[in-house]
């Protein structure tokens, strides 16, 4: 499997306000990037956070594009959520793309039913909490080779934590968010005496603000 980071964010490491609303960090030129990203990956990942957040589609990408590289069909939409908090209501619960919901035995069978109902497959692994590399490997066996995680900060740290990540893009954006309960690219935590290594593959002025790229150096 193959997982890719991708995120946005502040001049100061923030990827919303405390608000914790939608913001638009990227400008046009990262968006059609991140919609090139969307096209070659075979899931996108985010965290039920996000979900509750953003209501995201994840869909935005270049369908025409897509056609070339991968006839087959969109790339599935994966939430990662515990407790079965998602809103069965959810834009990603739309049908219009297969959707994966990654929980624990923390939600009770008759929500993960409902989840089901809503036409989601569900995948338990862990008890409390979503158990990652399991749950990564359940997607794996379902032919998932290409992950792209985009969010948020604590499901970042969580995929740094589990060692999962292969590759880090991060866009800058032009602008000072603040706030020290603002979301950062990665929370969770936090790594004490051991951290991640990186190796920077590119440096790219995009818009208004800087993509940076990396590959993550797991031992
Ligand atoms: N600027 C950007 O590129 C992006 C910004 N965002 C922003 O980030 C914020 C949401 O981020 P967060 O609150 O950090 O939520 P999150 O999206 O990282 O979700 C975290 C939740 O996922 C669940 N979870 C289950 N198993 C987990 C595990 N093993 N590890 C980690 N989480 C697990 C937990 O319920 C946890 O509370 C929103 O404000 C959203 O707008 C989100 C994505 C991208
Ligand atoms: N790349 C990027 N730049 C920003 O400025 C952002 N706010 C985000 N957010 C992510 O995109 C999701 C929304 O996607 P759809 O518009 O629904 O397709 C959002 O949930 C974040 O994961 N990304």
């Amino acid at each position: 499997m193959h997982v890719l980071v991708n995120a946005a964010m502040s001049a100061d490491g923030k990827l919303a306000t405390h608000r914790r609303e939608q913001l638009r960090i990227s400008g046009d030129a990262d968006f059609a990037r991140v919609d090139r990203r969307r096209a070659e990956v075979d899931a996108i990942v985010v965290g039920v956070g996000t979900v509750i957040a953003d209501d995201p589609s994840l869909i935005r990408f270049d369908r025409e594009r897509r056609s070339e590289i991968e006839p087959t069909g969109v790339p599935a939409r994966v939430v990662v959520d515990s407790r079965g908090r998602t809103p069965l209501d959810a834009g990603l619960l739309s049908g219009d793309a297969p959707t994966y919901l990654l929980t624990s035995e923390a939600t009770p069978p008759e929500r993960r039913d409902a989840f089901r109902d809503a036409g989601a497959r569900v995948i338990v692994a862990g008890t409390d909490r979503v158990n990652l590399p399991d749950a990564f490997g359940a997607l794996e066996r379902e032919g998932i080779e290409r992950l792209l995680v985009e969010g948020g900060g604590e499901l970042i740290f969580s995929c740094f934590e589990a060692e999962l990540v292969d590759e880090l893009s991060v866009y800058v954006g032009s602008l000072v968010i603040g706030g020290q309960d603002a979301p950062t690219l990665a929370d969770g935590n936090g790594f004490v005496e051991s951290f991640p290594a990186l190796t920077l593959r590119g440096v790219e002025r995009l818009g208004d603000g800087v993509l940076l790229r990396w590959r993550v150096e797991n031992e």
